[in-house]
């Protein structure tokens, strides 16, 4: 059963927390294997003479969301709602709280937000709807809310909101991350260590398609000069961050920008007979002899890792090897589908070897190099051949791994 969360995160001003962990679900997006659960995090401001309330939770738990909302406010008071972002996650509870408010509150986004509501759940959600532009200012219950458009973090909708006199940011999809925290904040150093793997894997599964705007549009917030002197970063996924809030901006940017960690080889292949597998039996052989450090996935008749998985271990890999084998004239599937979300979501400049091998005409190696060569891998050598690997094969094996290991020096 999912659990609700509500917490007091400071009295100055009066502020809450309504955290779902949701530990019902196991695909994200009905695609991104996440046994660890996510958390959907909404906010409650209290004001003077104004009650605002941060984006809302998703659908199938607005019950347990709505008897949170009215043990904190009567949901009449709510003067304002903000949407950072409309994806039904934040806001699939929106039109049952503005049922529930008497459609008084002002709801608050950006025109894309406003016509996205408006096809999710009809006219009556956007009645009164005030479309902010990027850097527009609003007063509100005596603060100044300024609002600051970050398009393709994650959706072109996205914003973030910042409380100028009290220098919060909250900032809905960026800064999340999956799992369900056993901690509502950062304070705790080993929960965040736990953690922050979970947001690589958020980022790269559910804003990686569109990374170089995570750069962009940190880099956009830091120049505004709001990043460094946050005292709060509230996401709407995950951990809240009070004690070090730039550490979540930083993470997001060395992630968005791929950088990677000395020495960390990224290595994924199926083998369905062991014969792929003797091959990179060597090829792990030869990485060890140069210090390298390996991270293997395989796909065989045992194990399928979560592709989930294997996506958030790309940004931080210094390269990557591919193994797989010809399978029906094409790319094991196993192996297809992972690279085709890796040249989607993962689309890094890291140089990239190929493996292969086949019964009586390879295909794979080949087709895996030309997807390397269109996207924005670097493509360092494929080396295929037929069924047990030769000593010659592996020789060629051998000297394809020390060219890989040149490549990141
Ligand atoms: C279902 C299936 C389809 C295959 N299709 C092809 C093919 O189209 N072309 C080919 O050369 N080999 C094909 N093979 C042979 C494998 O590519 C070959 O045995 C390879 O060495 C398998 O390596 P592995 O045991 O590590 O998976 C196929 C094998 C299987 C089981």
């Amino acid at each position: 059963m999912p659990r609700l969360w509500v917490e007091k995160l400071c009295t100055d001003p009066e502020l809450y927390i309504i955290r779902v962990d949701d530990d019902q679900i196991r695909y994200f997006e009905a695609t991104w294997d996440i046994p660890e659960g996510i958390t959907y995090n909404a906010y409650l401001m209290k004001l003077d003479g104004a009650v605002v309330l941060f984006d809302t939770t998703k659908k199938e738990y607005t019950d347990l969301f709505m008897d949170a909302l009215r043990k904190l406010v009567d949901p009449k008071e709510i003067t304002h709602i903000i949407v950072h972002h409309t994806e039904p996650d934040h806001s699939g509870a929106l039109p049952k709280v503005l049922e529930e408010n008497g459609y008084r509150a002002q709801v608050i986004g950006t025109q894309f937000a406003r016509n996205l509501l408006q096809g999710f759940y009809g006219d009556k959600v956007v009645e009164n709807f005030k479309v902010v532009k990027d850097g527009e200012e609003m007063q509100i219950g005596g603060k100044t809310f300024r609002f600051i458009a970050v398009p393709w973090l994650h959706w072109p909708d996205t914003m973030i909101t910042y409380v100028v006199e009290d220098r919060i940011i909250f900032s809905c999809d960026a800064g999340g991350g999956y799992s369900i925290p056993e901690t509502i904040d950062d304070s705790d150093e080993e929960f965040v260590e736990k953690y922050l793997p979970h947001v690589t894997k958020y980022i790269v599964t559910v804003i990686g398609h569109y990374h170089k705007y995570i750069v962009q549009n940190i880099k956009k917030l830091k120049s505004l000069g709001i990043v460094e002197s946050a005292r709060m970063i509230l996401p709407g996924h995950g951990l809240v961050w009070k004690r070090d809030p730039l550490r979540i901006f930083e993470h997001y940017e060395r992630v968005g920008a791929g950088v990677s960690e000395k020495d960390k080889v990224l290595v994924i292949y199926d083998s369905m007979y062991g014969f792929v597998e003797r091959r990179m039996e060597i090829v792990l052989d030869e990485l060890r002899k140069h210090g390298k450090k390996p991270v293997v996935y395989r796909f065989t008749d045992k194990e399928a890792p979560a592709v989930s998985d294997i996506l958030g271990e790309v940004p931080s890999a210094e390269a990557l090897i591919i193994g797989a084998s010809t399978y029906e004239a094409e790319i094991h599937p196993r192996i297809r589908y992972a690279l085709y979300e890796i040249v989607d979501k993962a689309n890094y400049e890291k140089p990239v070897l190929i493996v292969g091998a086949f019964g009586w005409g390879g295909v794979a190696g080949r087709k895996i190099e030309t997807m390397i060569t269109r996207s924005k891998f670097d493509h360092v050598a494929t080396v295929e051949s037929k069924g047990y690997p030769t000593p010659e094969d592996e020789e060629k094996l051998r000297e394809a791994v020390r060219k890989l290991v040149q490549w990141t020096l």
